[in-house]
């Protein structure tokens, strides 16, 4: 645009226009002048329009600036917004990258917590698992864990057609060890048990335990019975070195029965089972002996079951019967006492010994009910021969470690007493070593109880157990009965003898009686009286015989059973 001074348009004519109208030399001069006036106008009109250009640009400036004004602000404002927005998104960043660092360092701790717990976990679920397959106390693989070895072991022996064994273990006695020197002596032996037990077999064999004293053992690996034997032989010899346990020295064997897959059995259950029951074989057979399953051996064990059920009738239906052996004085041949032993009148099998029967009953807790029938009917019917006028005799009566468990031991026998009317002094309890050497605090204040009574105490089967001397002076015992296996041997065999003549010397020194237990020839009749044994009971005096015909014996005095029936032998 042309920028025009505004002095040219106050003196009224434009130069350039003024030029031009001269020029031409075709106008007048009004009509110059109107033309002039007519430019004055136009130029006065231009100058308008100039100067409302002007002042239109001057608003357009003056609005550009404010807008560039605007602009800058807007341009401050948002320069300021944007540093405070870049602060604080700095700060929200370095917050967050602080969050973040500290949220790093938990995940961290976490992680590494979470990795601890997980060793920790993992550690339990192994603890568990190892808890779960195998013994507490000897740390042997428990009966699951046989299980599935087993299983896999007949699994890969089909395959293979081989054959496999299996060995039913238990301790001989183990039960009086237990009784007589506690738990804690017992669990040890168990352990040393086991220790030998892994030192006697190969690492590819498993041995468990199955329980209480009784273990199994797998022979995967066996190309002939006889191999088996050799492992049974093995273990026999090892454990019959006697195990020290603290200051025990223990001597225990133990009894083995042997199942082969296939004959005895294709199946774990029933391998283990024939294993079992040939076991019971070898303990009827001697004990520390080994025997292989045999079928006819599943006879025997039904008979065992079947008696358990049938002896829990037996009370009920009144089958217990007591026999009654003769006690002699061996000076003056008198009937002193008597020895009341339990029958079983089988309604099928006739009358069943003790032997038959009283370990069933132990077993299956069954010996307490029993017992105090014992009790019960030996004092009523001591009392009807007194009371029948025959010559007073002690009565004697088998005691069980249970029964002198029992809570209410002493209680039974003040009750009886008193409804029997039998004199205390005239019954006599007998017990065997293993029986008081249990439990010697409760034992001796028990003991204590009956002597108190005025009930009489013997030492059974003297000489058999795990003798200590000791409880001869710690308990207030009567007599010792010496053991018949010394008895019967004590004429060819001078060791026994020993051990009798010493049994009788003891009894004196400590102002015991002596009682001779299976006496049956006149030798030892004679042998007992050299060695001043006080009294003795056996086949040589009488046999046990029912009630009835004691109190003949007793009625006729008769001392000497030289006459005594041959049929008698119950
Ligand atoms: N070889 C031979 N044996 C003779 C002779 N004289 C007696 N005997 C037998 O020897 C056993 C003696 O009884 P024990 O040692 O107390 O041994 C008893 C006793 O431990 C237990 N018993 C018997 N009756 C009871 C009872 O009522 N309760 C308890 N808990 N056990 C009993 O059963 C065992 C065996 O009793 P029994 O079979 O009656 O056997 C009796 C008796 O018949 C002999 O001259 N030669």
């Amino acid at each position: 645009m042309t920028r025009h001074n505004p002095g040219d348009i106050a003196d009224g004519i434009a130069p350039a226009q003024a030029n031009a109208s001269g020029l031409d030399g075709t106008s007048t001069h009004e009509e110059t002048v109107i033309q002039g006036r007519e430019n004055v106008v136009t130029a006065r009109e231009a100058t308008v329009y100039h100067r409302e250009d002007v002042a239109q640009r001057r608003e357009e400036v003056v609005s550009k600036r404010e807008e560039v004004t605007l602009a800058r602000e807007r341009s401050v404002t948002t320069r300021e917004q944007d540093s405070r927005t870049k602060e604080s998104l700095k700060t929200a960043t370095d917050e967050h990258l602080t969050l973040l660092q500290k949220a790093n360092a938990h995940l961290v701790i976490a992680t590494l917590e979470a990795h601890e717990l997980t060793e920790q976990v993992q550690a339990a679920r192994e603890q568990m698992k190892y808890a779960a397959y195998h013994d507490g106390l000897t740390g042997l693989p428990n009966r699951m864990l046989l299980q599935d070895r087993l299983d896999q072991a007949i699994e890969s022996a089909r395959r293979q057609a081989r054959p496999l064994a299996v060995m039913f273990l238990d301790l001989d006695r183990f039960k009086y060890i237990n009784d007589s020197l506690g738990h804690g002596v017992g669990d040890q032996l168990l352990q040393s048990v086991a220790q030998r037990l892994q030192n006697s077999l190969r690492h590819s064999d498993t041995i468990s335990r199955q329980g209480g004293d009784e273990f199994v053992v797998l022979l995967p690996n066996v190309e002939h019975a006889k191999d088996a034997a050799i492992s049974a032989e093995k273990i026999l010899a090892a454990q019959i070195l006697p195990h020290h346990i603290g200051s025990h020295k223990l001597h225990i064997s133990v009894s083995i029965g042997i199942g082969v897959y296939p004959d005895d059995g294709q199946d774990a259950e029933t391998l283990i089972k024939s294993a079992d029951i040939a076991m019971y074989h070898a303990k009827e057979r001697g004990r520390n002996k080994y025997e292989f399953y045999k079928h006819e051996m599943n006879k025997r064990v039904v008979e065992r079951q079947s008696i358990e059920a049938e002896l829990r009738l037996a009370l009920e239906r009144q089958e217990f019967v007591l026999y009654y052996q003769p006690i002699i004085h061996l000076l003056t041949g008198k009937i002193v006492g008597v020895e009341a032993l339990i029958r079983w009148q089988h309604p099928e099998r006739g009358l069943l010994p003790p032997e038959q029967f009283v370990s069933v009953a132990e077993d299956c807790g069954l010996i307490l009910p029993m017992g105090r029938w014992v009790l019960h009917e030996a004092c009523r019917q001591a009392q009807a021969w007194n009371q029948a006028g025959l010559s007073p005799v002690t009565i004697a009566i088998n005691t069980s470690a249970h029964e002198l468990r029992a809570k209410d031991f002493i209680e039974n026998i003040c009750e009886t007493l008193a409804e029997t009317g039998l004199p205390p002094h005239l019954l006599e309890l007998e017990m065997t070593e293993t029986v008081l050497m249990r439990d010697t605090e409760d034992t001796n204040s028990v003991l204590r109880a009956l002597v108190e009574m005025g009930v009489k105490l013997a030492i059974d089967d003297f000489g058999t157990g795990f003798s200590s001397l000791s409880y001869l002076k710690q308990y207030p015992t009567d007599a010792l009965k010496i053991d018949q296996s010394f008895v019967s041997q004590m004429i060819n065999n001078k060791d026994s003898a020993a051990i009798v003549s010493a049994v009788i010397s003891l009894g004196i020194n400590l102002r015991k009686r002596t009682i001779a237990e299976g006496v049956e020839t006149a030798e030892q009749h004679a042998l007992l009286l050299a060695l001043h044994c006080d009294e003795g009971q056996g086949y040589y005096f009488s046999h046990p015989v029912a009630a009835g015909e004691f109190a003949t014996l007793l009625a006729s005095g008769i001392t000497s059973m030289s006459q005594a029936p041959a049929d008698m032998n119950y």
